[in-house]
């Protein structure tokens, strides 16, 4: 039987599964028989070496690419190939490991960009901002000025993102993807160039998300103790394979993972 579109999952049900998973790029094999799942509002963390496949990982979840072989299930429904806009209107939204907004755009269009995924009137309406488009707007507006105030980066609304320095920018596009009120929200590397502080208000901004409305969260991180602290249960892939799944203190206590990170400078 055909599980219901939108069904209504509980904490701990699975949200997403990855069965078997390969994917190559001619000769190189990015991913090899990788299977694993995220489970509703846990914070799942990927992590593995350089070149391990966590980015690969992430494309083939948010529809960038389609595995060559194995299934990924969202939802319950096994997942025809998607692009990532289909992706992000069934409720998966992203980061990128380099920042990808619009430089020239102040922070709130790059937030209310992200936001139009949301919007229903037509482009004829929009262009007018008449009629419903209007009172659309208004409340689409109303929901990005909340993530601002969440995101403490109200001084920076009218700046374009392009001027400001790298860590308010990963922040700005965290709000981005949280304008999709995402079900399945993936972050990579999302402390990645942030001093320390910044890395503290991105981790307190993570677990607010993730604690206040419940939203199930996967990241790539490099920083183990980040790591260690946010996440619920961690995957780690090298060479393409699944060494070890588990929470972080199996993981961390796990033979195979001393050994993929001895000699790894991070
Ligand atoms: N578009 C692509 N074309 C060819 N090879 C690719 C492509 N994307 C990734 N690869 C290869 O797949 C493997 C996994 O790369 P991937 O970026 O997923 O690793 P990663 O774990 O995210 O690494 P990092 O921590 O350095 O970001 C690498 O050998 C990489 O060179």
């Amino acid at each position: 039987m055909r599980a219901p579109d939108n069904p209504v999952l509980g904490k701990g049900d699975v949200l997403l599964a990855v069965d078997n998973v390969s994917l190559g790029f001619g000769g190189v094999k990015a991913l090899t028989d990788v299977s694993f799942d995220i489970r509703k509002s846990e914070i799942r963390a990927i992590i593995g070496p350089n070149g391990a496949g966590k980015t690969s990982m992430l494309n083939c979840i948010n529809g960038f690419y389609y595995p060559t072989e194995g299934r990924i299930t969202f939802k319950g429904i096994k997942r025809p190939k998607m692009r990532p806009h289909e992706a992000a209107r069934g409720g998966i939204a992203r980061t990128f490991q380099n920042v990808a907004l619009f430089k020239s755009m102040s922070t709130l269009d790059n937030i209310m960009a992200g936001r139009s995924i949301k919007m229903h009137s037509n482009f004829f309406w929009q262009l007018f901002r008449h009629g419903p488009a209007m009172k659309e707007e208004v409340e689409h507006r109303r929901f990005v000025e909340e993530i601002i105030d969440f995101l403490e980066i109200q001084h920076i609304r009218k700046v374009p993102v392009g001027r400001l320095p790298y860590g308010l920018q990963k922040r700005v596009e965290l709000g981005r993807a949280l304008a999709m009120e995402p079900e399945l929200l993936l972050l990579d590397e999302p402390m990645a160039g942030m001093n320390l502080e910044e890395k503290e208000d991105m981790s307190r901004f993570i677990l607010e998300v993730n604690q206040q409305y419940g939203t199930t969260i996967a990241l790539i991180e490099h920083d183990m103790g980040v790591v260690m602290d946010l996440s619920d249960r961690v995957v780690v892939l090298e060479y393409g394979r699944k060494i070890a799944d588990g929470t972080p203190s199996e993981v961390k206590s796990d033979q195979r993972v001393i050994d993929a990170y001895l000699g790894v400078a991070h």
